[in-house]
């Protein structure tokens, strides 16, 4: 382990058994068949290090928090924060990781910002007189020190994320593990949010780990990525090499007329191109594997006839298609 490394795992898996036929009259939802959420995850996040963990639902992102925090536990592999065994030590571990549910339910809603935050640092066990000098800290670090005394339903989406950000800071976290952070707030909220948590991330060294349905703050956050489906690991690593090693660039022909696009895109479809026509411009699919110049060479004299060229980076969303139709047919 390197010194810098704050949240490791190691062959992480958690199979969740079947619920006992006896039990099953009093649950409300039971399990006929063991789930396996986790299915061996390695992960290691570095201080100051966002990774950000992608997957649809069921991928097993919230059963991987929920072990880290020490609110299950795991059933092969290990997961540690700071060399702390996140079963095992799960007391210690929570003075060092800050956790921000995906949800506002955890919020006393009826209650004012300080005092959510008071309640929660007594149920972490903090000192009162540590509590008394960090609530006016992290309210002023989530920019929320005119709200202290605000009720928090009267708060904005955007204000209540942010103090549940606060209260996930409150311990003085070395990491911090966001579950949706960004779930029910506003586009502009959210930048605002995520640009705070990567401020916090530079000036604090933390390292953190987050999880989006949004792929375009994901590329925003520039991090590390883990993309996951029904518990497995699809691909981890940065963004950049993502790009380089699944971008199907998408080459752009602008032409004069609605007719001359309709015969380039004839002819690049003739040769096994996909081509798109969209009033006067052509989009071609996979064409990337082949220098531009290819392409056009390909048209013949139908290139003189084309105004513009243009090639646009494959959007995240279908990158990220691309790895787990790889992974589906592995
Ligand atoms: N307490 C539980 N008991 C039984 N099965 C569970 C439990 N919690 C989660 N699962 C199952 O484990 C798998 C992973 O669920 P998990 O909630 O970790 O996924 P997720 O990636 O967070 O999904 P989502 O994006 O919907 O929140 C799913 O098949 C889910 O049904």
């Amino acid at each position: 382990m390197d010194g810098d490394d704050v949240i490791v795992l190691s062959g992480l898996t958690k199979l969740y058994e079947p619920t006992p036929r006896w039990m099953r009259i009093f649950a409300r939802s039971h399990l006929t068949e063991p789930v396996k959420a986790l299915d061996g995850v390695d992960l290691t996040v570095r201080a100051g290090e966002i990774c950000a963990i992608v997957g649809p639902n069921g991928a097993g992102k919230t059963t991987m928090f929920r072990i880290l925090v020490g609110l299950t536990t795991s059933t092969g592999g290990t997961a540690t924060i700071m060399g702390l065994d996140a079963g095992r030590d799960s007391e210690q571990v929570r003075q060092v990781v800050g956790w921000m549910p995906s949800e506002d339910r955890s919020l006393l809603m009826r209650a004012t910002s300080k005092e959510n935050l008071q309640l929660h640092g007594r149920l972490q066990g903090m000192p009162r007189r540590e509590l008394a000098e960090r609530i006016p800290y992290v309210l002023e670090t989530v920019n929320l020190t005119a709200q202290t005394e605000s009720v928090v339903a009267g708060l904005s989406a955007g204000m209540r994320a942010r103090l549940r950000l606060a209260r996930a800071l409150l311990p003085g976290p070395r990491a911090l593990i966001l579950d949706e952070p960004t779930g029910a707030v506003d586009p502009i909220a959210a930048h605002g949010l995520l640009t705070l948590i990567m401020d916090l991330v530079k000036q604090e060294r933390l390292a953190v780990l987050i999880s989006s349905h949004r792929l375009e703050e994901i590329e925003a956050l520039q991090s590390h990525a883990l993309l996951m489906d029904r518990g497995r690991v699809n691909y981890s690593g940065d963004l950049d090499s993502l790009r380089r090693e699944w971008d199907r660039p998408v080459v752009e022909f602008v032409l004069d007329t609605p007719a001359a696009a309709h015969a380039v895109a004839d002819n690049l479809a003739a040769q096994g191109l996909e081509a798109h026509v969209d009033d006067t411009s052509v989009r071609c699919g996979h064409a990337g594997d082949e220098p531009v110049g290819a392409v056009l060479a390909r048209l013949g004299p139908l290139a003189a006839s084309i105004r513009h060229v243009r090639e646009h980076p494959m959007p995240l969303r279908d990158l990220i298609a691309r790895v787990y139709e790889r992974g589906t047919h592995a």
